[in-house]
């Protein structure tokens, strides 16, 4: 299971603002934001409503980007690349994690995981299914379908298909939204010993204040910009 980690640099933005709406309803939804996550860290943004979390993650994974300012995922420059490969870029190297899981329902544990191998066939040095099921504690239900799993156990599953294809960039939007205080504080400490375990760097927004403990640092947006 061991992975190249050595030429990892992490996650950077450097000065990242994005607008969002139109006209007078402009609003800077990112306000000159700087960030770097190192490989094996893991990071908790906090911060109200509205406050532009969702925002940080859009840009940090590709899915956005920004009008000032750079992203880069171990020194690529995610804004430079042309959209197809940004999608590209996205697949081979950064990893989501849901609020609740989103588990593709008719497939078991295993298979959600062999799906994602497959559609990412040239990857090399990745992971294996079972290996991985067997690091979130679910080898003993790795033939179990959605249904037949509590959230947490989802959850767990969701962790380990982001990591499939050996991501250096992992992203969770409140991973622990749907999940009690006792799952959550699991699921935190799972994501936290497999973001050092893989070496990824690793992004978490959350509401879950039970959960900081089990992170590295812990950043607060206030109205789009960050601190802590
Ligand atoms: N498409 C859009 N057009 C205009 N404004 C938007 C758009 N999407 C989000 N916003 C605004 O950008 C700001 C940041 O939103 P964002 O979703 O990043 O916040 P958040 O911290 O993730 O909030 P929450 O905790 O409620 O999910 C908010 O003021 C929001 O209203």
């Amino acid at each position: 299971m061991k992975l190249d980690t050595a030429t990892r640099t992490g996650l950077r933005l450097a000065e990242v603002t994005l607008r969002l709406g139109d006209g007078d309803d402009t609003i800077k939804a990112l306000d000159a934001v700087s960030l770097t996550v190192a490989p094996g860290e893991l990071v908790a943004v906090v911060g109200p409503s509205g406050a532009g979390k969702s925002s940080l993650l859009a840009v940090a994974g590709g899915l956005t980007v920004p009008d000032e300012g750079t992203v880069t995922v171990d020194g690529d420059d995610l804004a430079a690349m042309r959209p197809a490969a940004r999608t590209a870029y996205r697949r081979e190297h950064i990893g989501f994690v849901f609020q609740s899981g989103n588990l593709i329902p008719a497939l078991t544990a295993i298979d959600q995981l062999r799906l994602i191998h497959h559609l990412d066939r040239r990857r090399t040095g990745a992971p294996d299914a079972a290996a991985l099921l067997e690091a979130v504690g679910m080898a003993d239900k790795a033939h179990r379908r959605p249904h037949q799993l509590s959230g947490g156990e989802r959850q767990r599953i969701g962790i380990a298909r982001a990591l499939i294809g050996g991501p250096s960039l992992l992203l969770a939007d409140e991973p622990t939204a749907a999940l009690d205080r006792a799952r959550s504080r699991e699921v935190v400490e799972l994501l936290a010993r497999e973001t050092r375990r893989a070496g990824v760097a690793t992004v978490m927004v959350t509401h879950d204040t039970d959960v900081l403990a089990d992170c590295d640092r812990v950043v607060e947006m206030v109205d789009g910009t960050l601190s802590g």
